[in-house]
């Protein structure tokens, strides 16, 4: 339950704010809301074109906190009430963007559009209003490490200065223009720079966090079950989609990326600690990911096939895997980020935060809940005569 006498970590008493939260209804935002709602009296004001992942907390009068969350349906693209929501709150949060990769070679202009173009608005109505930003970028700014450039066996792969990204340190590195999967990373590497600027030249409070794989329930959707059937959400949807319809799981171009994953709740911690402590968020761009959950794409999808016959009393697949090219499954223009571990030492000493939860151990509770919410529909889909 929410507590009125909640201190921050300078040990005085957070006053409850108004934010407005742009992009409340998908993965990121319905576990900020939720967190919002149960553990602080701070009241949301809930942007987004659909609301179907926050829909258990905007039933009316159902829950302690009906008062304190409003639902908006607005496309920010072309809405002229967004400057009015902006003005209304103390904070504003913006997560609303493309961020699958498979749109990113396939609707650069989309992408680019969303990422930059439509978060344009947003900032500047913050900062001429001096009201507080937080902004979601991504680890994607980093693109590849300095260390994917140096000879196969070189040993310096092995040293953390060649790898290693750093808020305040390590380059943008992405691969050419053709190369359309980096539009995404590109738009977000601008629009950091300009509420950086904004900063600099107009005192715009901002804080802006790169988040690095944050996995859980609610992340994008199953194809053919609530999203479309020829869609590609993210690695976490795809394998989990492989898994209820007991496919092989396709390993891009033989899954030897790695990435590092932290689980929603953990993250949406720091996320909150943000929230609560402006005087130690403002100003500062943060990772947020868990160093120790670093894995490669073929041990994830390893993990992830013996978490899922544990949680659904299945046998696993005889070949668990497939491998596919790059081409084929996300098209021309793909590429890809080698490895990707954050370094944790702002964020540590602004905020303390740390991650808890093991890779297995989110994968188990995270399966568990997909297992629960998509095996049945998916066996009805599967069983339905195909129209002729
Ligand atoms: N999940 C991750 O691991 C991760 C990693 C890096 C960066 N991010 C960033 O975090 C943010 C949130 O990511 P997520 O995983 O929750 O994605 P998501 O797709 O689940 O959520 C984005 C939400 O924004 C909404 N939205 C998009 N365009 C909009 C518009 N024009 N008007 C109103 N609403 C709009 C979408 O409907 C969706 O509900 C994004 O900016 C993303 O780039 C996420
Ligand atoms: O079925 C699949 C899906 C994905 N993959 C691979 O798995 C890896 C991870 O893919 P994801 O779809 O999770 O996306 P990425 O980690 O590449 O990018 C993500 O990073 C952070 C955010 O900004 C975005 O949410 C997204 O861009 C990639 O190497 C991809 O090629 C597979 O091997 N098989």
């Amino acid at each position: 339950m929410a507590s009125a006498a909640r201190l921050d970590l300078d040990g005085n008493a957070i006053k409850p704010m108004t934010i407005c939260m742009i992009g409340a209804g998908g993965f990121i935002g319905s576990h900020l809301c939720e967190k919002l709602m149960a553990e602080t009296m701070h009241k949301v004001l809930a942007v987004d074109v659909y609301n179907d992942k926050i829909r258990h907390l905007l039933e009316p009068a159902a829950h302690p906190w009906s008062d304190r969350i409003q639902f908006h349906r607005i496309n920010i693209k072309h809405d002229s009430r967004l400057e009015g929501l902006i003005k209304m709150a103390d904070l504003t949060v913006n997560l609303a963007a493309i961020c699958t990769p498979a749109d990113y070679n396939t609707r650069p202009l989309d992408t680019i559009y969303s990422n930059f173009i439509d978060a344009l608005p947003v900032v500047k109505y913050c900062s001429e209003n001096n009201k507080r930003l937080i902004h979601f970028s991504t680890c994607e700014v980093y693109g590849k490490t300095i260390g994917s450039f140096l000879p196969k066996d070189s040993p310096l792969r092995q040293d953390p200065a060649y790898y290693l990204l750093k808020e305040d340190a390590s380059p943008c590195i992405f691969g050419s223009i053709e190369k359309q999967r980096w539009s995404y990373a590109c738009a977000k590497q601008l629009i950091e720079r300009l509420i950086y600027a904004e900063g600099a030249e107009n005192g715009l409070e901002f804080t802006i966090v790169r988040p690095f794989n944050w996995i859980g329930p609610r992340m994008d959707f199953i194809p053919g079950i609530d999203g479309p059937s020829e869609g590609v959400p993210r690695v976490l949807a795809c394998f989990s989609n492989n898994l209820l319809r007991r496919e092989p799981l396709k390993l891009v171009d033989g899954g030897q990326s790695q990435r590092t994953f932290v689980y929603i709740k953990d993250a949406i911690e720091a996320v909150l600690l943000m929230i609560d402590n402006p005087g130690r968020a403002n100003g500062h761009i943060f990772n947020v990911g868990n160093p120790n959950n670093e894995a490669t794409v073929k041990q994830l999808a390893e993990m992830m096939t013996e978490v899922y016959a544990k949680v659904s009393g299945e046998p696993s697949l005889e070949v668990p895997t497939v491998d596919v090219s790059s081409k084929e499954f996300y098209g021309e223009g793909y590429d890809d980020s080698d490895k990707r571990i954050p370094d944790m030492t702002i964020i540590n000493k602004q905020l303390g935060w740390n991650p808890k939860t093991s890779l297995w151990d989110l994968l188990e509770s995270t399966l568990t809940y997909q297992h629960r919410t998509y095996a049945e529909a998916i066996k009805q889909a599967i069983a339905k005569p195909v129209a002729s």
